[in-house]
């Protein structure tokens, strides 16, 4: 404890014993060199410090004598150091008054210092130690300073007594202030005492202090921290202050806003007030200007419900005489109905008379329809001919033998122009077709007369010309480019499909050949088995033959089924079937049977498609055995062919359809009002040249066949018997006269083609040269 320092116990301790010593050791010694001045930068006595006290105060005792004589040469002072030290050095420089200067100053400085601490230590209040410690420094400074004062006086004392000597002084003069007066015990020992306690209580100051000072620093640095946190806070209160004063000035902005808002409502709700009660002032005098009207208008109605009185007294009447005339309705109605009743039958007699008359016009305009057909196709002429060229093939070869011998003319399709030896030959047939032509071009020729067959008129299409000459392309051709025969059979049904709804149709048909003049059936279940031909019993005059097979087709697909079926007959019966085939005539015969679902009428149509055998003279090449036999007979059947044709052409009266089972076959194809086409092949290369130019000829020959007058009645009076349209028995309508019907029209001018006729022969066919 620091006060407790302050009990002085001079004698006890050891420090003050090495304190004593070093005050006598710096006691100024006689004899001793004076000291070395100090640098005028330096402390005035800078050895005199309480660290050159304390070294000494262990050491020097035990030590030796070199510090003792550096300390004492030390303790002399310097004429500078005295006058630093403001010291009177007028006389003799006594190191008494110097230590007192230097104590002094020592003194002062410590003063100084202490109170420097003091006033840096923390003036706020609660740090306990750090009072303490300023109470203690306080104290020890009062303290320094009192010993300060009396350091002075005394100073002043030894100065005011000039003459006083000291003893062992060693100067005479001067001697009231010399050193050696300090030695009295009186003088010395206060100074004694204030050094030493300087001495004891230096270090422990100086401890303290230190202690002191790390507690104020630690001390400062809390304070600096509590600083920091205050003045954070200061400023948290700063910053809520200015909130508050912002929140303060929108709230007081805010009552002023309400205040004004309050005025407006105010003032509205005034303002609305006075509006309502215009409104109502308004609505009440609108009120009572409708009351007035509406009482006006009630007046007005009492006025027109006085008046409408009579009138629905009226009205009640005419009601009741309306209700009279009701009662007797029915009555009326009754005889309004039979009244009606007698109008619609009336008018229903009407009207089936005209369906009469309509039907009666109708049968008229389809007899019509069928002369006008005859007579175009008279016009046209009832046997055609045309010609077709097939393309030079493989077949042919090469060389000279295969070169073209046939032209045409470019300006009439009717003209046929063939290189015979060297010479030129042309033909005027009906038509020529080029081969370029394709079967549908051959087909649209002859389609015209295909349908007609749909009308109930028997049809005959031959293929006449020499073998491989284009017969069996032109009629049956290939399943890719099918002929005259598939074709037919597809119009055929198509124009059955469109009269669908107003007749029913059955298509049949039957396949045969005839071969060395025996006919046989190719869809029999006995091919071989030889046909006849007979006249019907019914006495008809027509001829049919018994057990010739017939199909009902009603498809493309029926009809591709009988062709496999005939020619798997005709395969399995010969060996060589081109042979054979070249050497036979092949009929497909269409029979087409027609019902008018309205009227009745029946209509039966025939169509025979032939592929006749090959028209080359074989005979006049000198074959013989069958071969001969064939020939004679293919020239028998095409030469009876020839006259047939050219008895009808020529209208002869006697046709000789007997000659050959061929024409015998198709008389009722051939005669009447039927229709037939021949189509002539030719092929184009120079070795058939002379079998082209027979088959040309023939061609020619039947075609320019004259019609004479005299044929003309005679086969006027023979078609009557042609007629196919039969009537239901129900039917009463008179049937219409066929021979008014097939009845040619007067002359021949009308025929195209009378030119040709000028420059042909008169009327007699020839035979057909084979
Ligand atoms: N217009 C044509 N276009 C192309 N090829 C044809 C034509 N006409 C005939 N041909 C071909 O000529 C060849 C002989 O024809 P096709 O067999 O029809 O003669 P054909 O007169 O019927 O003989 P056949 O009397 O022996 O039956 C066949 O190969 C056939 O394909």
């Amino acid at each position: 404890m620091v006060p407790s320092r302050r009990t002085w116990n001079l004698g006890a301790t050891p420090s003050l014993r090495g304190l004593w010593r070093v005050g006598r050791a710096q006691e100024p010694q006689p004899g001793m060199a004076r000291p070395a001045p100090a640098s005028p930068a330096a402390r005035p006595f800078p050895h005199t410090g309480p660290g050159r006290l304390r070294t000494g105060r262990g050491k020097d005792t035990a030590a030796g004598s070199d510090e003792d004589s550096s300390a004492r040469s030390a303790t002399r002072p310097t004429l500078a150091q005295c006058r630093a030290l403001s010291v009177d050095w007028a006389g003799p420089r006594s190191p008494r008054r110097f230590y007192l200067a230097v104590q002094v100053e020592n003194l002062k400085e410590k003063l100084l210092r202490q109170a420097q601490e003091v006033s840096h230590l923390p003036s706020e209040p609660g740090g306990t130690d750090l009072e303490k410690h300023r109470d203690l420094l306080m104290g020890e400074n009062e303290r320094l300073r009192q010993e300060m004062r009396r350091c002075e006086a005394e100073l002043q004392e030894l100065r005011a007594k000039p003459g006083a000597a000291c003893p062992g002084c060693e100067h005479s003069q001067g001697r009231a202030h010399c050193a050696h007066t300090l030695w009295s015990p009186v003088f010395s020992l206060p100074l004694q005492y204030v050094i030493k306690t300087v001495e004891v209580e230096s270090p422990k100051t100086r401890q303290a202090l230190s202690e002191s000072q790390a507690r104020s620093q630690h001390l400062q640095e809390q304070v600096a921290m509590q600083r920091q946190v205050l003045r954070e806070m200061e400023q948290q209160l700063q910053s809520s202050h200015q909130l508050t004063t912002q929140l303060r000035a929108q709230i007081a902005m805010y009552e002023s806003e309400l205040e004004r808002a309050h005025g407006q409502m105010l003032e509205e709700m005034q303002s609305l007030e006075e509006d309502k009660n215009r409104a109502i002032e308004e609505a009440f005098a609108r009120a009572q200007l409708e009351m007035k009207a509406v009482h006006e208008n009630l007046a007005g109605v009492r006025t027109n419900l006085l008046t409408l009185q009579p009138a629905l007294r009226t009205l009640t009447n005419d009601y009741n005489g309306l209700k009279r005339q009701v009662r007797g309705f029915p009555l009326l109605l009754q005889e309004a109905l039979k009244s009606v009743k007698a109008e619609i039958g009336q008018a229903i007699e009407e009207v089936n008379s005209n369906n009469q008359e309509l039907l009666r016009k109708y049968r008229r305009e389809l007899q019509l329809r069928k002369k006008c057909h005859n007579e175009l196709v008279r016009l046209k002429g009832n046997i055609r001919v045309i010609a077709r060229v097939r393309p030079v093939t493989k077949e042919d070869g090469e060389g000279p033998e295969a070169a073209n011998a046939v032209t045409f003319d470019p300006d009439d399709d009717s003209i046929i122009h063939l290189l015979h030896k060297g010479k030129p030959v042309s033909f005027e047939l009906d038509k020529v077709f080029s081969p370029r032509a394709s079967q549908q071009d051959v087909f649209q020729e002859v389609q015209a007369l295909i349908t007609s067959c749909i009308d109930g008129f028997n049809v005959c299409i031959f293929a006449y010309g020499q073998t491989g000459a284009g017969k069996t392309y032109t009629m049956e051709g290939s399943s890719e480019n099918p002929g005259i025969n598939q074709r037919a059979l597809q119009l055929l049904f198509s124009e059955v499909q469109e009269k669908a709804s107003d007749w029913q149709y059955t298509i049949t048909v039957s396949v045969a050949e005839i071969y060395n003049e025996v006919l046989r059936d190719l869809l029999g279940k006995e091919p071989q088995e030889k046909l006849e031909i007979r006249l019907c019993p019914d006495g008809s005059g027509q001829l049919y033959v018994p057990g010739l097979t017939e199909f009902q087709v009603q498809s493309v697909d029926d009809i591709n089924k009988v062709f496999e079926f005939g020619h798997t007959n005709r395969t399995t019966e010969f060996t060589n079937l081109n042979e054979h085939s070249s050497r036979s005539h092949a009929l497909l015969i269409v029979t087409v049977r027609g019902m008018d679902c309205s009227t009745g009428l029946r209509t039966t149509g025939k169509l025979n498609l032939v592929d006749l055998a090959g028209s080359e003279r074989v005979g006049k090449s000198g074959a013989e055995g069958s071969r001969l036999r064939e020939a004679q007979h293919i020239n028998k059947s095409l030469s009876a062919l020839g006259d047939v044709i050219a008895a009808l052409r020529s209208r002869q009266g006697h046709v000789p359809f007997r000659n050959s089972k061929l024409t015998y076959l198709l008389q009722d194809s051939l005669s009447g009002d039927s229709k037939t086409l021949m189509v002539v092949q030719v092929s184009p290369v120079e070795k058939n040249t002379s079998e082209t130019l027979y088959s040309l000829k023939f061609a020619e020959r039947v075609r320019s066949v004259e019609l004479g007058p005299v044929s003309r009645r005679a086969e006027l009076g023979s078609w009557s018997s042609q007629e196919h349209l039969e009537w239901e028995p129900a039917c009463q309508t008179p049937q219409p006269s066929a021979r008014a019907h097939s009845a040619p029209s007067s002359g021949t001018s009308s025929r195209p083609g009378s030119i040709r006729r000028k420059l042909q022969p008169s009327g007699k066919s020839r035979p057909v040269p084979v």
